[in-house]
């Protein structure tokens, strides 16, 4: 047969591999793999672009160069393809084709699998065709489709093309250009699959014509049988099947019809072999056996068939239908245009897989993987605790002679005063003995009460405290210092079972209880702190141990600080940590916040954090941070409609008194409302002062922090205004504190943790990769202070904001993605920009994915008003 010689020369018999020079066949090989690599990388970056851009882009953007964005460490890069991919996959997709780019990259697999496995198991020249009508049609399509998408969806291609057709044409012209060369290649596409639709039409109408003639004739015949006469009935011609080869290729639903009715619709197949006269074949067709051998060789004849596959006829043979002239799979079956309309269709669901790719890459809802936060720094090493001094040498044994002479000391005392005691026992802590003691029986505990002074200066110590009764002990205590002092060793707490295997959310060592147990607490259910004592007393060594503890348990990913230190010197050492632990706002330089109008923005920003949070929360359905992390965690919510792992927030205060000195009411509204209603977002403070006047720890404030710490303070008055109970001002400083948590007050004695032990850890975590920049707090843009707040605003504005201004006033179209686009903005800043231009009530605020409505409309207004 023709076709089949002629397929012949266009491909020659493949020769087994192994008859081929072996050389050749390892660079095809070596070659596919590479691209086979290549391809599936790149596909791979593209699809995680698609959730990651709004992250990197800043940074690719920021970049002086590409090779500066591959070199930069420091970057932070959350693209699954790492820097390489990032920015292949930003490359491709934003300054070329779009989203159509992933095309590309497939097809690349494709010709890599091709290498591979010596053959063509795609047919590549047809996709190629198939890529490049898509890059050239789909990324202008897209683009117009979706104006105001800050994604690229298609390219800089799609961008500029749209854009050149909008001013030329008119967006109405550019869509219906667009769209007429979209139904072209439609139809190009489906006239393929027409013509067999039209050939059963036709074969139809002939079968419809051939049963009208049937029964033209019979109809005839009766009226002759009835008339009594008798004439021949001429019939149409009788041949089977006069089909043609060219008939049986092209039109394989009406060749099918053919075989089906041979024999039984002779009109049928006369009907064909009318229009195909030099049928050769008929033969062959009277027996769907025949018929089968004979379809199963015509692909080959098929002159819109480039790339005949060799494998093809056995799957024809095999998913022949026998009897079913309509079936839908005919087309696939008998015929290379079927297939090749099949293969438009893969082609056309291509897309849909990398929607679902992406959709179960990434949004949790799919991916069964749950979301690891520590994964933003998978190889953060948390600090070592040989970091810390070892002080268990330093334990001091207890001196009995000590205890004695107390004992006897204590016992005296009380006879003088007329109180005899039954009992009298010692537990010996670090800073403090407690002795308890029962009464003789009629012994009136308010009576040892009052004499509580007189005891203490019996005994001639300081620091007595006496606990008349201890709370569900049946006891009177009586807290005698000890003349040696322990120092309790962060090292041994952090290293303790209670801390090291806890639950708590935010595990927080603070010291020991005179029974010498490890005073562990979560930070999280106290849910505040309020620590206040006289200068020198240990507050600074108390938020350190702290801090300290909670940076020995948390990841970066789950805890940020936002630190407030007025004195300027305190809290300045945890710098190091900034682009690990620490959250400032946008713009500002320092983390660690000094200034106090940038501590009423602060305070504000954490207001509005809260506040976004709680709506995360509510969209969620969760109660808390920590129900809702675990939603986030097992991927049960939608990273895209907002949702994000959250941290832990803690504000850490230095120094409040000193703030409320400046500020007042600007601060202490702020700090309340956070005290307040922050805690189920998880966003805690930590606020210490060293004046605990009742101007400063203020009813609101005390009323919102249920845990206080007093360290020594000089007068009763001032223990009352931290605790409502006096004792604070009979510690004995260096770290002797009470705590007041609920209804219980405890005496504990404070870890101690040294300076150099601190910077000792901070810079163990600051010489770690870290973050880009520190966690960014939303924007505060003050309102209730009027134009100073808005001088305030202006002198933060960003850089390109006049330039943004003014494109977006000389366009009247409020776009950020046009922003981004043309000033090559990320997507952060752009929208940063733009949130600065509706502040200064340039624009109007969003709608949806519109661009928005711009509000000044000449350049000579915009003047005017910058
Ligand atoms: N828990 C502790 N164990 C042992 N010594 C301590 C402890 N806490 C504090 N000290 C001693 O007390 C000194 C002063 O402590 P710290 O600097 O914390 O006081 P402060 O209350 O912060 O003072 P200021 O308000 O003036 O900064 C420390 O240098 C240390 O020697």
């Amino acid at each position: 047969m023709a076709p089949r010689s002629k397929k012949q020369k266009k491909n020659p018999p493949i020769v087994p591999s192994s008859e081929k020079p072996d050389s050749k066949r390892q660079v095809r090989l070596i070659l596919g793999t590479l691209l086979l690599l290549v391809g599936a990388f790149v596909s791979f970056s593209i699809i995680s672009y698609l959730f990651t851009w709004q992250s990197d882009q800043d940074q690719l953007l920021s970049a002086k160069s590409n090779w500066d964005f591959l070199g930069d460490k420091e970057s932070l890069i959350t693209n699954w393809g790492g820097r390489l991919g990032a920015l292949t996959a930003h490359i491709l997709v934003y300054r070329y084709v779009g989203i159509m780019a992933l095309a590309i990259s497939l097809w690349v697999s494709m010709l890599g699998i091709y290498l591979v496995y010596d053959k063509k198991v795609f047919r590549l020249a047809r996709y190629l065709r198939w890529v490049c009508l898509l890059l050239l049609i789909a990324a202008p399509l897209l683009t117009f489709l979706l104006p105001g998408s800050a994604f690229s969806w298609g390219g800089a291609w799609g961008n500029e093309s749209v854009n050149f057709m909008n001013g030329l044409i008119g967006k109405m012209g550019t869509g219906l250009i667009l769209f007429s060369i979209l139904a072209l290649t439609v139809f190009i596409v489906f006239s393929l699959d027409i013509r067999p639709a039209l050939r059963k039409a036709r074969s139809k109408a002939a079968e419809m014509r051939g049963n009208l003639t049937e029964a033209l004739v019979n109809n005839a015949a009766a009226k002759s049988d009835t008339s009594g006469e008798s004439h021949p009935v001429i019939v149409p011609e009788p041949e089977p099947m006069p089909a043609a080869p060219e008939n049986a290729v092209h039109f394989n639903g009406s060749v099918n019809d053919r075989f089906a009715h041979a024999g039984k619709e002779q009109a049928f197949a006369f009907s064909l072999s009318e229009k195909e006269p030099e049928a050769t074949i008929p033969h062959e067709m009277q027996s769907p056996e025949n018929a089968a051998q004979y379809l199963t060789e015509e692909p080959e004849a098929d002159p819109f068939e480039s790339e005949p596959e060799t494998e093809e006829p056995e799957t024809a043979e095999e998913e022949l239908p026998s009897e079913e002239p309509e079936s839908a799979e005919l087309p696939e079956i008998i015929s290379e245009e079927p297939v090749q309309e099949f293969s438009f269709e893969v082609k056309q669901a291509e897309p849909e897989k990398v929607k679902e790719v992406p959709a179960s890459g990434h949004i949790s809802i799919q991916s069964n993987e749950p979301y690891a936060p520590e994964l933003d720094l998978p190889n953060y090493k948390f600090p070592t605790l040989d970091l810390l001094e070892d002080r268990a040498q330093e334990v001091i044994s207890l001196d009995k002679d000590e205890l004695e002479k107390n004992k006897t000391q204590i016992i005296s005392t009380l006879r003088s005063f007329g109180i005899e005691i039954q009992r009298i026992s010692a537990t010996v802590g670090p800073t403090v003995t407690l002795y308890e003691i029962v009464p003789a029986e009629g012994v009136r505990i308010s009576k040892i009460r009052n004499l509580e002074d007189d005891i203490a200066l019996n005994l001639a110590a300081l620091g007595i405290r006496i606990i008349a009764p201890i709370p569900g002990r049946g006891t009177i205590g009586i807290e005698v210092p000890n003349a040696n002092k322990q120092i309790v060793s962060m090292r041994a707490l952090l290293s303790s079972d209670k801390f090291v295997n806890n639950k708590m959310s935010l595990p927080i060592a603070l010291g020991k209880k005179i029974d010498n147990e490890n005073y562990i607490v979560d930070l999280a259910t106290m849910p505040h702190l309020l620590m206040a004592g006289a200068t020198g007393q240990g507050k600074s060594v108390g938020i350190n141990a702290v801090l300290v503890s909670l940076l020995y348990k948390k990841h970066p990913s789950q805890l940020k600080f936002v630190m407030v230190d007025p004195k300027k010197v305190e809290l300045s050492i945890y710098k190091t940590i900034e682009k690990h632990f620490l959250a400032k706002l946008p713009n500002e330089e320092d983390a660690i916040i000094t200034d106090t109008k940038k501590v009423i923005n602060t305070l504000n920003a954490l207001c509005i954090e809260m506040d976004n949070r709680y709506e995360l929360l509510k969209e969620a359905g969760t109660r808390n941070i920590k129900e809702y992390n675990e939603k986030f965690i097992s991927r049960r919510l939608n990273p895209e409609k907002g949702h994000k792992y959250l941290p832990f927030i803690v504000l850490v205060v230095d120094e409040f008194a000193d703030l409320i000195m400046t500020a007042g009411k600007e601060v202490e509204m702020p700090i309340a409302r956070l005290a307040q209603l922050a805690r189920a977002v998880g966003i805690h403070l930590i606020v210490a002062t060293q004046r605990p006047s009742v101007n400063v720890i203020t009813g609101t404030i005390k009323a919102n922090f249920p845990a206080r710490i007093a360290f020594k303070v000089s007068a009763k008055v001032d223990s009352r205004t931290i605790l409502d109970a006096g004792g604070a001002e009979q510690l004995v400083g260096r770290g002797d504190m009470l705590i007041s948590h609920g209804s219980e007050l405890l005496r504990l004695q404070c870890a101690f943790v040294d300076t150099p032990e601190v910077e000792k850890i901070v810079s163990f975590i600051g010489d770690q990769r870290g973050y880009s920049s520190a966690f960014e707090l939303p924007e505060y843009i003050g309102d209730e202070t009027g134009s100073s707040t808005k001088t305030l605003d202006i002198t933060n504005r960003d850089e390109l904001f006049e330039e943004c201004a003014r494109m977006i006033v000389q366009t009247q179209s409020g776009s950020t993605s046009a922003l981004q686009r043309r000033l090559n903005l990320g997507y952060n800043r752009a929208g940063r920009i733009m949130d600065q231009i509706e502040a200064a009530g340039i624009v109007g605020p969003a709608v949806g994915s519109k661009p928005r409505e711009v509000y000044v409309k000449t350049e000579a207004e915009l003047d005017a008003y910058l």
